[in-house]
C-alpha cells in the first residue's frame, strides 16, 4: 500500500496542489482525470522522485506504512512525453530501466525483447526513436516502464498517441498483465472512456489549487464494461470536470 499523506506543491507565487491525500492499494488501476493544469502531472512527477525546477513540494509518502524515499525502485513512472535516450536503439531503452535496477545488461536484453511481439515493435529493435513515428515511440516507452514489473506503475497518459486500434490493444495488454501479476498502476487519463473502461477506481481532480474532489470506486468486471452499462458514470465524470475551470 502506498500512502500519500498532505502533499502541498506550490510555486514561488501560487499553491499548484494542496494538502492532497491518497492511498494506492497493491493491485488495481486508479485513473487520476482533472481538468488541464490541475496538478495530476506534478502529482506523479513527485510521486517518482523527479526533481522539478521553480516547484517546492512538502507531504510524506509511505510505503507499506513505512516512510519511503523518492525515487524508488518498487516505483516506475511513464513521463507523459516518451523521454527516450535517442542515443540509445530501442531495444537498449527498453532494457535501460531493468539495468539501472541492477540487472546485468544481457538479461535485462532478453527480457526487455521477449515483450517486442506484443507491444507490435518486431523489427524496431535496432533503430532509434527518431526513426519511429510517435505511436511507436509510445509503446516503447511503455514497454520499457512494464517490463521492469514494479508494485506501483505511475503512468501519464500512456496512450495518448496511439492510434485507435493500438490503443484497444494496449488497454487490453495492460489490463492481461495486471491480470497475470497484479500490481498497482495509477494512470493520468483526460480520455473519460478509457477511465471508466480500465479503472477500478477513479480520483477527480479539480485545480487552483489542485485537490481530489471525488473518489468513485468501479465495480463492474472489465468483461462487462460495455458502452451503455459505462455512460451514467461518464456522464457523472463528464459533470464534475465541466464544474472546474481550466488552468
Ligand atoms: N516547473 C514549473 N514551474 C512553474 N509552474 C509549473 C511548473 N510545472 C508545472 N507548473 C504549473 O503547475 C500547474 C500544474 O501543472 P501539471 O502539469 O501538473 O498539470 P496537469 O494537470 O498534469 O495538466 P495537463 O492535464 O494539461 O497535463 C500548471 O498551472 C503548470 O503551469
Amino acid at each position: 500500500m502506498l500512502e500519500i499523506q498532505d502533499l502541498t506543491i506550490s510555486t514561488a507565487t501560487r499553491r499548484l496542489v494542496n494538502d492532497l491525500s491518497l492511498t494506492l492499494p497493491s493491485n488495481g488501476i486508479t485513473a487520476l482525470i482533472g481538468p488541464s493544469g490541475c496538478g495530476k502531472t506534478s502529482v506523479l512527477k513527485w510521486l517518482a522522485g523527479i526533481p522539478t525546477t521553480a516547484l517546492q513540494a512538502a507531504g510524506s509518502l509511505l510505503l507499506d506504512g513505512v516512510p519511503c524515499p523518492r525515487p524508488h525502485p518498487l516505483l516506475s513512472y511513464q513521463p507523459q512525453h516518451d523521454a527516450l535516450f535517442p542515443w540509445l536503439t530501442i531495444a537498449e531503452n527498453a532494457a535501460l530501466g531493468l539495468q539501472v535496477s541492477g540487472m546485468a545488461r544481457r538479461a535485462a536484453m532478453t527480457k526487455a525483447l521477449s515483450l517486442f511481439p506484443s507491444f507490435d515493435l518486431v523489427g524496431c529493435e535496432g533503430q532509434y526513436p527518431s526513426q519511429l513515428s510517435g505511436g511507436m515511440r509510445q509503446r516503447a516507452a511503455f514497454l520499457r516502464t512494464m517490463v521492469q514489473e514494479s508494485r506501483f506503475v505511475l503512468l501519464d497518459e500512456p496512450f495518448s498517441a496511439l492510434d485507435a486500434v493500438t490503443r484497444i490493444k494496449m488497454q487490453i495488454w495492460l489490463l492481461d498483465r495486471l491480470a497475470e501479476r497484479p500490481r498497482s498502476v495509477l494512470m493520468v487519463t483526460h480520455d473519460l472512456h478509457e477511465a471508466s473502461l480500465l479503472a477500478d477506481r477513479i480520483l477527480v481532480m479539480a485545480a487552483a489549487p489542485g485537490r481530489i474532489i471525488a473518489d468513485i470506486p468501479v465495480t463492474l468486471p472489465h468483461g462487462q464494461r460495455g458502452e451503455v452499462d459505462m455512460a451514467p458514470l461518464r456522464d457523472t465524470l463528464k459533470s464534475l470536470l465541466l464544474e472546474q475551470p481550466c488552468r
